[in-house]
Protein backbone atom coordinates (compact mmCIF):
# COMPACT_ATOMS: atom_id res chain seq x y z
CA UNK A 1 0.00 0.00 0.00
CA UNK A 2 2.93 2.70 1.22
CA UNK A 3 5.00 1.39 -2.17
CA UNK A 4 2.01 1.68 -4.22
CA UNK A 5 1.23 5.23 -3.07
CA UNK A 6 4.92 6.43 -3.54
CA UNK A 7 4.54 5.91 -7.35
CA UNK A 8 1.41 8.59 -7.69
CA UNK A 9 3.86 11.39 -6.65
CA UNK A 10 5.34 11.45 -9.55
CA UNK A 11 8.92 12.52 -11.01
CA UNK A 12 9.19 16.13 -10.30
CA UNK A 13 8.67 15.04 -6.74
CA UNK A 14 12.48 14.65 -4.92
CA UNK A 15 12.33 12.04 -2.24
CA UNK A 16 14.26 12.92 1.05
CA UNK A 17 15.18 9.37 1.86
CA UNK A 18 14.81 9.98 5.30
CA UNK A 19 15.46 6.45 7.83
CA UNK A 20 11.46 5.71 9.51
CA UNK A 21 9.83 8.18 7.27
CA UNK A 22 8.63 9.17 3.93
CA UNK A 23 8.83 12.86 3.26
CA UNK A 24 8.74 14.52 -0.45
CA UNK A 25 9.28 17.65 -1.41
CA UNK A 26 8.32 19.97 -4.82
CA UNK A 27 9.80 22.99 -4.60
CA UNK A 28 8.02 24.61 -7.57
CA UNK A 29 4.66 23.64 -6.87
CA UNK A 30 3.21 26.98 -7.40
CA UNK A 31 3.86 29.21 -10.47
CA UNK A 32 5.57 32.40 -9.16
CA UNK A 33 3.03 35.03 -9.82
CA UNK A 34 0.48 32.97 -8.37
CA UNK A 35 2.51 32.45 -5.18
CA UNK A 36 3.12 36.48 -5.37
CA UNK A 37 -1.01 36.64 -5.23
CA UNK A 38 -1.59 34.40 -2.74
CA UNK A 39 1.01 35.38 -0.58
CA UNK A 40 -0.49 38.64 -0.90
CA UNK A 41 -3.67 37.53 -0.35
CA UNK A 42 -3.73 35.27 2.99
CA UNK A 43 -1.59 38.27 4.94
CA UNK A 44 -4.36 40.74 4.34
CA UNK A 45 -7.87 38.81 4.18
CA UNK A 46 -6.88 35.52 7.01
CA UNK A 47 -8.09 35.92 10.89
CA UNK A 48 -4.34 36.29 11.85
CA UNK A 49 -3.84 36.09 15.79
CA UNK A 50 -1.21 35.46 18.47
CA UNK A 51 -2.80 32.66 21.11
CA UNK A 52 -0.80 31.63 23.85
CA UNK A 53 0.56 28.12 24.73
CA UNK A 54 1.49 26.42 28.40
CA UNK A 55 5.33 25.69 28.08
CA UNK A 56 6.83 24.24 30.93
CA UNK A 57 4.24 25.32 33.39
CA UNK A 58 4.00 29.25 31.74
CA UNK A 59 1.79 30.78 29.00
CA UNK A 60 3.20 31.93 26.59
CA UNK A 61 2.44 33.67 23.35
CA UNK A 62 3.34 31.54 20.39
CA UNK A 63 6.48 33.41 18.40
CA UNK A 64 4.27 33.69 15.01
CA UNK A 65 0.57 34.54 14.27
CA UNK A 66 -1.71 31.56 13.17
CA UNK A 67 -5.48 31.17 12.01
CA UNK A 68 -6.65 27.12 11.94
CA UNK A 69 -9.62 26.67 9.23
CA UNK A 70 -11.47 23.80 8.37
CA UNK A 71 -14.52 21.70 7.86
CA UNK A 72 -16.89 22.44 11.24
CA UNK A 73 -16.34 19.28 12.58
CA UNK A 74 -12.77 19.20 12.11
CA UNK A 75 -11.50 20.60 15.72
CA UNK A 76 -8.76 19.45 17.48
CA UNK A 77 -6.27 20.51 20.52
CA UNK A 78 -3.05 21.85 19.50
CA UNK A 79 -0.27 22.74 21.77
CA UNK A 80 -2.94 22.90 24.91
CA UNK A 81 -4.78 25.04 22.81
CA UNK A 82 -8.13 24.12 21.42
CA UNK A 83 -8.66 24.64 18.04
CA UNK A 84 -11.96 25.65 16.46
CA UNK A 85 -11.83 26.16 13.00
CA UNK A 86 -13.03 29.51 11.17
CA UNK A 87 -15.14 28.77 8.10
CA UNK A 88 -13.20 28.41 5.09
CA UNK A 89 -11.82 31.13 3.34
CA UNK A 90 -12.60 30.90 -0.76
CA UNK A 91 -8.82 31.30 -2.01
CA UNK A 92 -7.55 28.90 0.86
CA UNK A 93 -10.35 26.33 -0.25
CA UNK A 94 -8.82 26.43 -3.55
CA UNK A 95 -5.85 26.27 -2.32
CA UNK A 96 -6.95 22.90 -0.57
CA UNK A 97 -8.23 21.54 -3.52
CA UNK A 98 -5.38 21.85 -5.92
CA UNK A 99 -3.15 20.54 -2.70
CA UNK A 100 -5.71 17.22 -2.42
CA UNK A 101 -5.28 16.47 -6.38
CA UNK A 102 -1.76 16.82 -6.09
CA UNK A 103 -1.30 14.69 -2.84
CA UNK A 104 -4.14 12.09 -4.08
CA UNK A 105 -5.33 12.46 -0.39
CA UNK A 106 -8.09 14.22 1.37
CA UNK A 107 -7.55 17.09 3.84
CA UNK A 108 -10.68 18.72 6.21
CA UNK A 109 -8.21 21.44 8.02
CA UNK A 110 -4.94 23.55 7.55
CA UNK A 111 -3.10 25.34 10.36
CA UNK A 112 -2.06 28.70 8.42
CA UNK A 113 1.01 30.29 10.24
CA UNK A 114 2.33 33.29 9.77
CA UNK A 115 6.34 34.05 10.34
CA UNK A 116 6.49 37.96 10.21
CA UNK A 117 10.35 37.95 10.01
CA UNK A 118 13.30 35.44 11.07
CA UNK A 119 12.47 36.27 14.80
CA UNK A 120 9.38 34.22 14.54
CA UNK A 121 9.72 30.15 14.76
CA UNK A 122 8.23 27.13 15.52
CA UNK A 123 9.71 24.95 18.50
CA UNK A 124 10.73 21.76 17.49
CA UNK A 125 7.85 19.20 17.62
CA UNK A 126 5.26 15.86 16.08
CA UNK A 127 2.50 16.36 14.72
CA UNK A 128 0.92 13.35 16.62
CA UNK A 129 -2.59 14.55 18.27
CA UNK A 130 -4.60 11.67 18.10
CA UNK A 131 -7.27 13.17 16.25
CA UNK A 132 -4.75 12.98 12.96
CA UNK A 133 -5.00 9.15 13.14
CA UNK A 134 -1.68 6.58 13.24
CA UNK A 135 0.22 7.74 9.63
CA UNK A 136 -1.25 10.80 9.07
CA UNK A 137 -0.53 12.36 5.82
CA UNK A 138 0.27 16.44 6.46
CA UNK A 139 1.24 18.84 3.59
CA UNK A 140 2.83 22.16 3.74
CA UNK A 141 2.60 24.57 1.41
CA UNK A 142 4.90 27.64 1.78
CA UNK A 143 4.69 31.44 0.77
CA UNK A 144 7.11 34.28 0.68
CA UNK A 145 10.70 34.22 2.49
CA UNK A 146 12.12 30.76 2.04
CA UNK A 147 13.16 29.56 5.44
CA UNK A 148 14.87 26.21 7.01
CA UNK A 149 13.07 23.13 7.78
CA UNK A 150 14.68 21.38 10.51
CA UNK A 151 13.77 17.75 11.11
CA UNK A 152 15.54 15.46 14.36
CA UNK A 153 15.05 12.10 14.57
CA UNK A 154 14.17 11.21 17.59
CA UNK A 155 15.95 7.91 18.84
CA UNK A 156 19.36 8.43 16.64
CA UNK A 157 19.24 12.00 16.81
CA UNK A 158 19.99 12.82 13.10
CA UNK A 159 19.26 15.91 11.60
CA UNK A 160 18.11 16.91 7.63
CA UNK A 161 17.38 20.41 7.16
CA UNK A 162 15.80 21.09 4.09
CA UNK A 163 15.20 25.13 2.55
CA UNK A 164 11.26 25.68 1.92
CA UNK A 165 11.16 27.83 -0.91
CA UNK A 166 7.92 30.35 -2.41
CA UNK A 167 5.72 28.08 -4.14
CA UNK A 168 6.60 24.91 -2.48
CA UNK A 169 4.92 21.72 -1.21
CA UNK A 170 6.30 19.51 1.17
CA UNK A 171 4.46 16.12 1.85
CA UNK A 172 5.25 13.83 5.42
CA UNK A 173 3.70 10.70 5.68
CA UNK A 174 3.86 7.57 6.79
CA UNK A 175 5.99 7.05 10.06
CA UNK A 176 7.65 10.47 9.98
CA UNK A 177 5.52 11.89 12.78
CA UNK A 178 6.83 8.90 14.92
CA UNK A 179 10.13 8.75 14.92
CA UNK A 180 10.99 12.61 13.62
CA UNK A 181 10.51 16.15 15.24
CA UNK A 182 10.16 19.19 12.80
CA UNK A 183 10.21 23.10 13.23
CA UNK A 184 11.62 26.31 11.62
CA UNK A 185 14.30 28.01 13.50
CA UNK A 186 14.94 31.63 14.38
CA UNK A 187 17.24 33.28 11.88
CA UNK A 188 18.95 36.81 11.38
CA UNK A 189 19.24 36.34 7.56
CA UNK A 190 15.15 36.91 6.55
CA UNK A 191 13.20 39.89 7.49
CA UNK A 192 10.60 39.44 5.29
CA UNK A 193 7.04 37.36 5.81
CA UNK A 194 6.27 34.14 5.26
CA UNK A 195 3.28 31.87 5.20
CA UNK A 196 2.97 28.15 5.60
CA UNK A 197 -0.18 26.03 5.35
CA UNK A 198 -0.03 22.41 6.99
CA UNK A 199 -2.86 21.00 5.46
CA UNK A 200 -4.29 18.10 7.11
CA UNK A 201 -7.10 15.36 8.16
CA UNK A 202 -8.88 15.95 11.14
CA UNK A 203 -10.50 12.52 12.23
CA UNK A 204 -13.96 14.22 14.01
CA UNK A 205 -15.33 12.46 16.82
CA UNK A 206 -18.89 13.29 15.75
CA UNK A 207 -18.19 11.13 12.20
O1 LIG B 1 6.03 26.54 8.96
C1 LIG B 1 6.33 25.37 8.69
O2 LIG B 1 6.91 25.06 7.65
C2 LIG B 1 6.02 24.27 9.67
C3 LIG B 1 4.64 24.31 10.22
C4 LIG B 1 4.34 23.12 11.07
O3 LIG B 1 5.17 22.30 11.36
C5 LIG B 1 2.99 22.92 11.57
O4 LIG B 1 2.10 23.74 11.28
O5 LIG B 1 2.75 21.94 12.28
FE1 LIG C 1 4.26 20.54 12.25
Amino acid sequence: MQQEQKSLLGPQWVNLNMQDADVWLLQSWLKAETADKLLKHFIERLAWSQPNIRMFGKSVPVPRLQAWYGDADASYAYSGIKMVPLAWEKKLLELKRYCEQTCDTPFNSVLANLYRHGQDSMGMHADNEPELGEQPVIASVSLGASRNFDFKHLSTGEKRRVVLHHGSLLIMRGSTQTFWHHGISKTKRVDTERVNFTFRYVHGSSN
